[in-house]
């Protein structure tokens, strides 16, 4: 039988996380719509679309941002490359599609 939020201590907090997690893809979804941007300069440019460079300053950054939120440096080491792999896939489209 399902619960209701009274009987079930646990709705209210799973409500939040949901709420919070659709905001976490919309703004996924955001930061990848600038990649594309930059992925079209790119491909115009003949510019590769990793830049290892910049992707380590991404990654001191957010590790850094993580550290003052009590996330570890493993955890968002683990979350930005999967966001960087994402953005090279969204570039690497884009080059394709301009050949
Ligand atoms: C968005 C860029 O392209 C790639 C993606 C990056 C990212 O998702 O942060 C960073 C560096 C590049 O490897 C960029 O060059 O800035």
């Amino acid at each position: 039988m399902t619960q209701t939020s009274a009987s079930n201590p646990l709705q209210n907090s799973r409500i939040k996380i949901d709420s919070i997690d659709k905001k976490l893809i919309a703004l996924l979804g955001e930061r990848e719509r600038v990649v594309k941007e930059i992925g079209i300069y790119k491909a115009k440019n003949n510019i590769p679309a990793l830049q290892a460079d910049r992707f380590k300053q991404v990654l001191e950054k957010t590790i850094e941002a993580g550290k003052q939120e009590g996330l570890s440096a493993t955890f968002i080491t683990e979350l930005m490359n999967a966001i960087h792999k994402e953005s090279l896939r969204i570039e690497e489209e884009i080059k394709a599609q301009k050949q």
